[in-house]
Order: C-alpha cells, then sequence, then structure tokens
C-alpha cells in the first residue's frame, strides 16, 4: 500500500525514506518543480535535507492530486501553509496524520482544527515527538506520540502501517495535548537559544527547560489537552531535545537574537522554517486573551517583535515577583 507524504522539507523527506525502508512505496509532493526532479534522478534533497540518500522507492511528485486516492496520507508543510495546501488535496475518507507543529497566525487554529475544515472526509491522526529529521533519516532510533481521533481501532490501523524497527510510535487519543507541546516548544526553544546566545550559563537554560514546560501545561490544560501527554514524547520529550541542540532551527534562531541579531536579519535568506517565530505572536494573544500565565512566550513574542532586546528579555523574566513554583500563578 503506497502511503502519501505532503511537503518534501526536511521532515517530509526524512518521514518518506523512514517509512519506505522496508520497501514501502512512498509517494512524496514536493511544491519545488526542481526538487521533484532532484529526487527522482539524484535521490537526494539538496534544498531541505541535504544528508539524505532516498531509496528508489520514495517517488517525488508536483501534482497534490495523484496523492488522491492514497488511503494513508502524511501532512508535513508548515503550519502557515497547511491550509492552502490541504485545500488542494480531494478531500476523501482516508488517514491523515498532521506532522507539523505550530499555530495558525490570524486564526489561532490548531493543526486539527486546520484539518477538520479543510479535510473534513478524513479520519485526523497526529504524529509528533523528539525527532530532528537528520537523525531519523539516518535510521537512529526514535520514538513518536501518535494522537488518533479514532481512537484504537484507528491505531490499530495506523501502526503497523508507521512503525519501522527505527520509528516506534506510541498511541494517545490526546490530540490536543499533542499538538500543543509541539507547537509550543518551538517558542521555548527560541527563549533557550536566546540564553545560549548570551551565554547566560546551563543553570539558566535548565530553569526556562522547567519554568517553559508549566506554561506548556497551563496552556494545554486550558485548551483541553492532558497532562500525561504533555509529560510524554510530543511534549516534555521534544523539548528537552529542541531546548538543547543549535541542530534545532528554533534554538538556533533564539541564539542569534541573543547574539544581537533582529529577527529578519536572522531569518534572512533562509529557506527552511523556525514555526516557533509564527507561533509565538499567536500564542501569546491566546494566553493573554483566555488569562494563561505565559511569561516566557510573551517575552519572546515581545522579542521577535523588536519590542525590547534580548538583555531586556531575561531582566523582564528576572525581575517578575516571586511566586510559588507550582499551581496557580498568585
Ligand atoms: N525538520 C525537522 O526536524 C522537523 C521535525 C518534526 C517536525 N517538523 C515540523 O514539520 C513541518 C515542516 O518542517 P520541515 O522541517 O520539513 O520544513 P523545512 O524547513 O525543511 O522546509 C520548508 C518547507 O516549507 C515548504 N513551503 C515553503 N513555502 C511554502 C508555501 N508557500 N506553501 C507550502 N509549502 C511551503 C517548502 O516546500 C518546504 O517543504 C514544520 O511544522 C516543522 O515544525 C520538523
Ligand atoms: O529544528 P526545529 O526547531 O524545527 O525542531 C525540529 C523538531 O521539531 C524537533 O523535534
Amino acid at each position: 500500500m503506497t502511503i502519501g507524504v505532503i511537503g518534501a522539507g526536511a521532515w517530509g523527506t526524512a518521514l518518506a525514506q523512514v517509512l519506505a525502508s522496508d520497501g514501502t512505496p512512498v509517494l512524496l509532493w514536493a511544491r519545488e518543480a526542481e526538487l521533484v526532479e532532484e529526487i527522482n534522478s539524484a535521490r537526494t534533497n539538496s534544498l531541505f535535507l541535504p544528508s539524505a540518500r532516498l531509496a528508489k522507492n520514495v517517488t517525488a511528485t508536483n501534482q497534490i492530486g495523484d496523492i488522491s486516492d492514497l488511503q494513508t496520507v502524511l501532512a508535513v508543510v508548515p503550519a502557515q501553509h497547511l491550509a492552502r495546501v490541504l485545500s488542494d488535496l480531494p478531500d476523501r475518507k482516508r488517514d491523515l496524520l498532521l506532522c507539523s507543529k505550530g499555530i495558525e497566525a490570524g486564526t489561532g487554529m490548531l493543526t486539527g482544527e486546520i484539518a477538520a475544515k479543510a479535510a473534513p472526509s478524513a479520519q485526523i491522526a497526529v504524529l509528533s515527538g523528539p525527532t530532528f529529521a537528520h537523525e531519523v533519516v539516518a535510521g537512529l532510533p526514535t520514538a513518536v506520540t501518535l494522537a488518533c481521533a479514532g481512537g484504537q481501532a484507528q491505531w490499530e490501523r495506523l501502526a503497523p502501517v508507521i512503525s519501522r524497527p527505527t520509528l516506534r510510535p506510541y498511541y494517545s487519543d490526546d490530540l490536543i495535548g499533542a499538538e500543543i507541546g509541539g507547537a509550543v516548544k518551538n517558542v521555548l526553544a527560541i527563549a533557550c537559544g536566546v540564553v545560549d546566545g548570551l551565554e547566560l550559563g546551563q543553570n539558566a537554560r535548565a530553569a526556562l527547560i522547567a519554568r517553559g514546560y508549566a506554561e506548556m501545561l497551563r496552556f494545554g490544560m486550558a485548551r483541553g489537552g492532558r497532562a500525561d501527554t504533555l509529560a510524554g514524547l510530543c511534549g516534555l520529550g521534544d523539548l528537552v531535545l529542541t531546548c538543547s541542540s543549535t541542530s534545532s532551527r528554533n534554538f538556533s534562531l533564539g541564539k542569534a537574537l541573543g547574539m544581537g541579531l533582529s529577527s529578519a536579519e536572522a531569518l534572512a535568506g533562509k529557506n527552511s522554517v523556525a514555526e516557533g517565530a509564527h507561533t509565538a505572536p499567536v500564542l501569546a494573544d491566546i494566553a493573554n486573551r483566555e488569562g494563561v500565565d505565559m511569561p516566557i512566550v510573551q517575552t519572546v513574542a515581545a522579542l521577535l517583535s523588536g519590542e525590547i532586546s534580548a538583555r531586556e528579555a531575561v531582566a523582564r523574566l528576572l525581575a517578575r515577583p516571586l511566586r510559588a513554583e507550582a499551581g496557580r500563578p498568585q
């Protein structure tokens, strides 16, 4: 059974390759015509994942209609483009796995809400977790959360289709928790990158991870997600990964901000996406509106907009009133 993958960025390419590693045919939709040609002839993706060497059972196409009849489709385009791209895919009853991590600017929609609108006949699942694409494509062991809207029945259908010796999914039925973990950790990784850029030390980074996790939990639970989901691969697991490495585009963006660049300077000329830069302002707005205390997220949004400098961002967080660590803010 052929698996469809929409989006040939780093993550779509890595997923296509790992799924093809047992001989399964994979059809990969790339937006860039020259990339289709490169994947099908040279079996590489020099634009988004230069380390990848793709199996011959990965076929690229520029026509999203070619994916139409496939029963299992992974959507791996940046969250800001998901609605547009899905609107080009004929709506069918199928399993649609959402693999991007972000909140749509303007609407504040999570990827599941975007997909429910654009692909109402599909049964949705969210695949998320600590997953650097270059490690997955190299065949290194990786575990993810697979949150299934269709519950156990969908999981039993999808688990054998998605699992591979180096890709281990864990079942969840909490789509909101899985989506929020992935979206919020990107913003927190920017904050941790700032700490690195300013050379503030590892104590500060660990403090940001722990206090950031408290923000992720508050927001996730306010939106109906569960704490045990956010304690798992798609929440804490991904937070720790992304906050610890310059392999993360979000962490690297934060590091550049910490070193004194503006967000425009730090993002200039990049063809890869740092989702946290798009998610931070909309997440900060939603948190404000809904009264969810998210000081780190608010500070990252202010830094990205140029309202404050990196040093002012740190000073702002350190000057907050003292409070209890656990429970609701007083
Ligand atoms: N790279 C990773 O390691 C990784 C891992 C897990 C999840 N993700 C998530 O996967 C999603 C895709 O990220 P990526 O790393 O594959 O992307 P990328 O940064 O490697 O590439 C950018 C992607 O955006 C697409 N794009 C650019 N403009 C577009 C437009 N107007 N319409 C549609 N598509 C457009 C490009 O075709 C390309 O596929 C993001 O939400 C990201 O957070 C990435
Ligand atoms: O490079 P980043 O910051 O987009 O992170 C990639 C993945 O989401 C890590 O799980």
